[in-house]
């Protein structure tokens, strides 16, 4: 008999995984109940309101403030930020995160300081994301730091309040998944690429109730930007949490970070990260293989980021699929998207270009981006935005002239924040535009009432407001 998922830790080989939960265990009862410690918090302004809240009216105070990092993001406008703000809601949220921060003590990063962002960029960027650390966040997509090896997931907000009070949360172990991604990458095909296809591959709820760890020299070879990009979006795939083990790569990133280990302790914490990765012959519970060396620019089609085709390919014809259910959830899809079966990917025009948010606001995302725009203009019909994911991100990005790039093509240069990767502040579509985005979800209403979204690599955006319609950017410029 196999010992259930939840058990108490066994001596035999071992998953990445569950050597950090394991080490993370306060008190597990008999069905498998466990109480984590968590290293790290952090917090924005959507999530935390009623958390902070529930320790006001219950007179109790954060546990642990150095360990708890604070930073406005959603709502934040992305254009000039001594302006009057006009939406009353935001304004209240962002003015609440101020107060609650001030008053319980926690580090906090407001719109005016160049250390403000995506709060997912921001983590890893002040080397506050260490590897074998548990990390949450009131925020799906917290699992974008599993990117450096730590366990990284999103929590409610009751949880919130939980972490605040107790720097704890009550967590089931979750089942092992391994996804081997092989390569080397074609050139113009990107982690973008690979997590779409992952997803597109297991479907939106494959990895539901599973960590998944990403393997494979598809994976080991992604710089970490790259690799953070495939770990924010395993959310998306269903599952809790997706990481990577800590490599040379994510050592020297996480080097001289503000907040990373210094001198004697940066030396102890490398020796303990470099035994951060699976036994060999350690158990997953499902392994999914991938052939990243024949993997296409992706783009999706529909409105669930598995509604995915290769940028050669054509907008699929529902009527083909078996099942009921689903046959008629794909063909509402295609309504909403105003898309017709057969159509060729390549056909399909854009009004608007969105580069930016948590999954592709970094500076590789950029420079990947400047590299296509370089020389060319955006098309008359396309309006094409680029949102660095950070103050830092937006600094670096200007030291390196990507700024001067973009505008001279004809985007606009904003400042850090969700933006329009969801319509929670100023930035969204207008009913029935399209959009070439470099987000994670491509939900109804997303970015805008029956605004359309398309989620593609930041090549392939940038490539798309250049020639006005979707262009594989492995052929670029040929092709536009
Ligand atoms: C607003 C927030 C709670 C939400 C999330 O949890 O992911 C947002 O970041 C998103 O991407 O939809
Ligand atoms: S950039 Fe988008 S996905 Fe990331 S935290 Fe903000 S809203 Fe969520």
């Amino acid at each position: 008999m196999t010992a259930p998922a939840n058990a108490a830790p066994a001596n035999g080989p071992r998953t990445l995984y569950d050597k950090i939960f394991d080490d993370h265990v306060v008190a597990r009862q008999e069905d498998g109940t466990c109480l984590l410690y968590i290293d790290r918090h952090l917090v924005h302004e959507v999530t935390s309101p009623q958390a902070f809240e529930g320790l006001r009216m219950t007179g109790r105070t954060v546990r642990a403030p150095h360990k708890t990092l604070a930073v406005v993001d959603h709502n934040v406008p992305t254009t000039d930020r001594t302006l009057p703000n006009p939406d009353p809601e935001s304004v209240a949220q962002i003015a609440a995160l101020a107060e609650n921060t001030r008053e319980f003590g926690v580090e906090y990063y407001d719109g005016f300081d160049k250390r403000q962002g995506v709060v997912h960029v921001v983590g890893p960027e002040q080397g506050f994301t260490l590897p074998g650390t548990t990390i949450v966040c009131g925020d799906s997509h917290t699992s974008t730091h599993g990117a450096f090896g730590a366990l990284a997931h999103g929590i409610g907000t009751s949880e919130v309040e939980h972490v605040l009070a107790t720097q704890t949360l009550i967590q089931k172990k979750a089942k092992n998944m391994r996804v081997t991604v092989s390569g080397p990458l074609p050139e113009g095909v990107g982690a973008k690429d690979v997590v779409l296809a992952i997803i597109g591959t297991i479907g939106t709820a494959g990895g539901t109730g599973y960590v998944i760890e990403y393997a494979g020299d598809a994976i080991t070879s992604l710089s970490m930007e790259g690799r953070m990009t495939v770990c924010n979006m395993s959310i998306e795939g269903g599952a809790r949490a997706g990481l990577v083990a800590p490599d040379e790569k994510a050592f020297a990133y996480l080097k001289d970070r503000p907040k990373s280990p210094k001198g004697a302790d940066w030396d102890a914490a490398l020796r303990f990260w470099q035994t951060l990765r699976t036994d060999a012959g350690a158990h997953f519970d499902a392994e999914i293989q991938l052939d990243g060396a024949n993997l296409p620019p992706i783009v999706s089609w529909g409105t669930s980021p598995e509604d995915v085709i290769s940028v050669e390919g054509l907008v699929p014809d529902p009527a083909l699929i078996a099942d009921e259910g689903k046959r008629a959830a794909k063909i509402r899809a295609l309504g909403y998207m105003g898309l017709t079966a057969g159509t060729k990917i390549t056909d399909i025009t854009l009004d608007r270009v969105f580069i930016g948010s948590c999954t592709n606001g970094r500076i590789e995302d950029l420079r990947q981006a400047a590299a296509i725009v370089a020389g060319h203009t955006v098309n008359a019909n396309v309006n094409a935005m680029v949102v660095p994911g950070s103050g830092l991100v937006k600094e670096q990005a200007e030291a390196e002239g990507l700024d001067k790039i973009f505008l001279a093509a004809g985007f606009e240069w904003r400042e850090p924040g969700c933006s329009m990767c969801l319509a929670m502040n100023a930035d969204r579509l207008a009913p029935e535009e399209r959009c070439a985005s470099t987000s994670n979800r491509n939900f109804e209403g997303r970015q805008g009432f029956k605004g359309r979204t398309h989620l593609v690599s930041p090549a392939m955006a940038a490539a798309a407001a250049i020639a006005g319609h979707f262009v594989d950017v492995r052929h670029w410029p040929k092709a536009a």
